[in-house]
């Protein structure tokens, strides 16, 4: 420990497509979504999370709602710069401080971003104070927050289907034998919801109605053991330009999603068949864990364990998954070093 290692503080970023996460002192003290909205006339950040989220579908011409990730890679560097300064001056113990805390701090980054995107967060993290600043990748960090010891000469298969990109990884002896990243994941299943109900219910919806959808009715199969209650849906009628309502099933949802759903799958098979014999061993014992925001879709681990024929486990809170693993590797450093990015 160094001299000044009391000034330092430490945090744990999970930098996602759809929401950012940050732990320090071992709590949650960031969960928002990656948005923020930006002042068309002065160009400045004026509200980011959820107060941003609120605004989107519903600017005028004065406001933009931007997300800075999309499909798993950094589509504003400026706006993801400020979003994640401006996330880690409002976190309250760092805000109380008179003077600003030099930070440690491993932040964890989809795996689809280029060493020029990875150089951008890091110097991005360095101007907002961090001195010590590494980066993991999304499934490992998913691995090492669902408990699996990512350390032992075993392989496991992690399946992580976030907002933007579905990371799907082979993992043994700290380090990833094969994967596969698609840029299929829950914002995939969002705009399948809008072009589902523009098609089959003449029904013009936004991306946060289609959202809600997925989430209270969402499936992954039209057999639900425990089926959700139909959901009435309002938006505007393509045809008169009314605001109109229907009725949905959740048979409707997964009948929306089946293609996408059906492409996870073929990557989980493709990665499955690319896996060395000894860990394909392992993973029949083991069976496949899921993590992430699009894991929550009703009847999805059932359809993967039935496509697999291997036993499939969602992650205790999946949203949380990943930052979980991300703050234990912040915790335990030494041991995590080789897993980190730019050690
Ligand atoms: N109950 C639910 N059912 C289905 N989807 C859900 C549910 N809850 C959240 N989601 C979806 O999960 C996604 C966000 O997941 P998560 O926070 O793991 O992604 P992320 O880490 O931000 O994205 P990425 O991993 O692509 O960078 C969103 O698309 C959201 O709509």
């Amino acid at each position: 420990m160094g001299f000044f290692d009391f000034l330092t503080e430490e945090i744990a970023i999970d930098l996602g497509t759809a929401n950012t996460l940050i732990i320090h002192n071992d709590k949650v003290v960031v969960d928002a979504p990656s948005i923020v909205a930006r002042d068309r006339v002065t160009g400045k950040i004026t509200h980011v999370g959820q107060q941003a989220s609120l605004m989107q579908g519903k600017t005028h011409e004065n406001i933009k709602t931007i997300r800075p990730l999309k499909d798993g890679v950094i589509a504003d560097f400026d706006a993801s710069e400020q979003m994640i300064s401006m996330f880690i001056r409002n976190i309250p113990a760092l805000k109380k401080k008179f003077f600003t805390p030099a930070l440690r701090m491993v932040i964890c980054i989809p795996s689809g971003i280029t060493e020029v995107e990875m150089r951008a967060v890091k110097e991005s993290a360095e101007r907002v104070n961090g001195k010590e600043v590494y980066l993991i990748h999304e499934p490992m960090a998913a691995a090492i927050g669902i408990g699996v010891d990512i350390m032992q000469p075993k392989g496991n298969m992690v399946v992580d289907i976030g907002g933007g990109t579905t990371e799907i990884a082979v993992i043994a002896l700290g380090g990833i034998v094969c994967d596969k990243s698609v840029k299929i994941a829950g914002d995939v299943f969002t705009n399948d919801i809008v072009y589902y109900m523009r098609t089959q219910h003449n029904l013009y919806v936004g991306e946060r109605t289609a959202e809600k959808i997925k989430i209270q009715i969402g499936a992954a199969t039209e057999d639900l053991e425990l089926p959700p209650e139909d959901m009435s849906v309002q938006g505007r009628d393509l045809l008169t330009g009314k605001p109109k309502q229907v009725s949905i099933s959740y048979r409707e949802i997964a009948k929306a999603l089946d293609k996408s759903i059906l492409r996870i799958e073929d990557a989980v098979m493709e990665t499955l068949s690319q896996t060395p014999p000894e860990l394909a061993a392992d993973i029949y014992n083991t069976g496949i864990y899921l993590a992430g925001g699009g894991s929550m879709l009703r009847g999805l681990d059932k359809r993967l364990s039935q496509k697999t024929d291997l036993p499939v486990y969602i992650a205790e809170d999946p949203l949380r998954a990943v930052v979980r693993g991300t703050g234990i590797t912040l915790k335990n450093l030494p041991k995590y070093k080789s897993v980190l990015i730019g050690k």
